[in-house]
């Protein structure tokens, strides 16, 4: 087996490639595209891999160990100097493909191979929730790196990436290619090593913040010249460039994910006393919604109307320093607002251990590192009686956009992709290729409930639970935070209803509560944790009682998401059923549509009721896709300011 560490060496090239912006052909074809366009066409091309593999699978399935092995050596040899081309790929595809029969009794679907080739080629794969993209990146990621080029697979979260690297571990040494994993809590060396693997399995936030800091290391060689030509003392960098990414959940890591840099910072000294941020949250506090401010949910935004500049100001007269200045009075006043507000712990963010913790949206875990800005996090802490840390000043700071962009070769899959193709395109030039499921859904999608009240829907979500129960299926609930993953376990408690929860606060029994899930009669009551990527395997008899029940309890601001959670269920062929259990009371329709809307609605029924939901998402997508717009141009417009004041990384 290949030695497992492979640091940068002096004068190797950190290989990067231009992260220029898209051009006006890209924006404007992003415009015009229509999804489906850019899905179809390509499966016919796609397919042509199927022969060469098929004429080299009898061949390998009667060789010896020993013999596969040898012939693997020579392979490498004949991948480098073709690069990849279809011929020599495909016995690459056969060969990955025996190696996995024989060592994981899984043995690479035709879908799987197309899927496969699709990533090689650049492209992302849409493959159904289930479908096993697991292990069709081998086949990509281990023809990669068998060709010599060292591969990145990239996931949404730690535990995905550490089961991924693990599950997948024996087909890549059996191919003689050394496997690591670059995870959050790993030392420096510890990661260098990972990355210095054949293939590294990782996380996009780890992988971006270690490019990052190799920049950071970097800046006075930022020209490309410059990393052609590495002096001797590099070896304090963590990765050797950005050669090729396969990224699992694209749509997740590449878009949902896209709104938020990358900053790398380091804890500075406290700008505000605990005096000043106590007495900016009791101001803020005497002060009226609706008279002397607006609160704009969706936006998680306040403004500040006359009546409260008034106030404020006449307030300000008795009292001294700062608070005189009126831009620093009202800043920090709106800042108090948006904290006592608009950020809820146990959703927005946990209080553990006496220290305010961000929760991520998409994935429903907790962001450690992370904090929010001018002074906002102070103020949180300030709330909660948490001990006031120091305001965070940059170092460096990336999107990921123009992360990926700096890859030479990427690619992707996800189980929900139709929706963001244009995007992809436009912005990271990638297309989607739709691969057919193995074998047809027999997923059951059953009529959606949609009650007025918060307590009418979980009163329903109970008679649900214990229904499928009764009939010996495991259920999975999903909800959209830690406080009503919690609220509907006191419920279950309540009613005697034994159950697992899985959220933010217990992540530690992750692995054991999924492999769990499928068991006959279990509940599972879980946040997004257990959506993307989460396999739940059926116990013995679950499918003939009817599989995996799933119920959702809230809508998500993009349908994918949803769709996602629903994914659970019915894999692989297997029966399962899903439902959702709404209430108009749910966060997405309150902060969405105006109340007015809803007033007017509410009376007309269920029709009425699922348009509004409808409704409701919509502009909620719509919202996250101008957001990531402003994001783009704000890249944009710093990569030219700082092109003459200095860069950012
Ligand atoms: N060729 C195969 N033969 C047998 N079982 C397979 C094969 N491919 C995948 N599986 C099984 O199918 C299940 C689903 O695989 P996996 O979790 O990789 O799906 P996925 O497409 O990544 O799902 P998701 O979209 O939810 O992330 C796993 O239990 C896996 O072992």
């Amino acid at each position: 087996m290949r030695s497992c560490v492979g640091t940068l060496q002096a004068g190797e090239a950190y290989a990067l490639r231009s992260d220029a912006p898209p051009g006006l052909l890209d924006r404007l074809s992003e415009r015009l595209a229509l999804p489906q366009r850019l899905v179809d066409r390509s499966w016919l091309r796609l397919a042509r891999i199927l022969p060469p593999v098929q004429a080299h699978a009898e061949t390998f399935r009667t060789m010896p160990d020993e013999l596969l092995r040898r012939h693997c050596l020579d392979l490498r040899r004949r991948l480098k100097s073709s690069r990849l081309a279809l011929p020599v790929a495909g016995e690459a595809f056969a060969l990955i493909r025996e190696i996995s029969r024989r060592r994981l009794g899984m043995s690479h679907f035709d879908v799987q191979l197309v899927g496969g080739w699709a990533m090689l080629n650049g492209m992302v794969a849409e493959m159904a929730t289930g479908e096993g993209k697991t292990l069709t990146a081998t086949l990509a990621a281990g023809t990669a790196a068998l060709s010599g080029i060292p591969v990145h697979v990239i996931t949404v979260n730690d535990y995905l990436a550490g089961r991924d690297a693990e599950a997948m571990r024996p087909v890549y040494e059996a191919l003689g290619l050394s496997v690591g994993a670059a995870l959050t809590g790993m030392s420096d060396a510890q990661r260098r090593a990972a990355y210095g693997c054949d293939v590294t399995y990782t996380t996009n936030k780890q992988v971006a913040f270690d490019h990052l800091r190799d920049r950071i290391r970097l800046r006075h060689r930022n020209s490309r010249i410059g990393l052609h030509f590495l002096p001797q003392d590099q070896d304090g960098l963590l990765l050797r460039g950005l050669h090729f990414a396969l990224v699992d959940e694209a749509d997740s890591v590449l878009v949902d994910e896209a709104v938020t840099p990358l900053i790398i910072s380091r804890r500075g000294r406290p700008v505000y006393t605990p005096d000043m941020l106590d007495t900016a949250l009791t101001t803020a506090e005497s002060l009226r919604a609706g008279r002397d401010y607006c609160l704009y949910a969706e936006r998680r935004q306040v403004e500040l109307l006359s009546d409260g500049q008034q106030f404020l100001a006449r307030w300000a007269q008795d009292t001294a320093g700062l608070w005189c200045n009126t831009r620093y009075r009202e800043y920090l006043i709106l800042q108090a607002l948006r904290a006592l507000y608009l950020y809820q712990r146990d959703r927005h963010y946990l209080v553990d251990d006496g220290k305010v913790q961000i929760i991520d949206e998409f994935t429903g875990r907790v962001m450690p590192d992370r904090s929010w800005e001018q002074g906002l996090h102070q103020l949180i802490e300030a709330k909660e009686g948490c001990e006031i840390t120091g305001e965070m000043e940059t170092l460096g700071r990336i999107s990921y956009q123009r992360f990926f962009r700096r890859y030479s070769m990427l690619g992707g899959m996800s189980g929900t992709l139709r929706e963001v193709a244009p995007e992809l395109r436009a912005v990271y030039e990638l297309s989607v290729a739709a691969v057919r499921p193995h074998r047809p859904n027999c997923r059951r999608y059953l009529p959606v409930t949609v009650v007025r009240t918060e307590a009418q829907k979980w009163q329903r979500v109970l008679k649900r639970i214990a229904t499928v129960h009764d009939s010996g299926r495991p259920v999975l609930v999903g909800t959209r935070s830690v406080a009503a993953s919690e609220h509907l376990s006191g419920l279950l408690s309540q009613a005697g209803l034994e159950h697992r929860i899985l959220n933010a606060r217990q992540d530690v029994a992750e692995a054991e509560i999924i492999a769990l899930a499928g068991q006959p009669r279990q509940i599972t009551v879980a946040t997004n944790m257990a959506g993307r990527g989460t396999d739940i395997c059926l116990g013995p008899g679950v499918a003939d009682l009817g599989g995996l029940h799933v119920i959702a309890t809230e809508r998500h601001e993009a349908r994918r998401i949803d769709r996602q959670l629903f994914g659970r269920c019915a894999r692989q062929g297997d029966p399962g059923s899903c439902e959702e259990i709404l209430s108009l009371e749910d966060e997405l329709v309150a902060r969405q549509l105006p109340g007015w809307l809803r007033g007017l609605m509410r009376p007309l029924g269920r029709p009425a009721s699922l348009l509004m939901l409808t409704l409701a998402q919509r502009r909620a997508q719509r919202r996250s896709y101008r957001m990531r717009l402003r994001m783009q141009k704000m890249d944009e417009y710093l990569e030219n300011v700082l092109a003459f004041t200095g860069r950012l990384e």
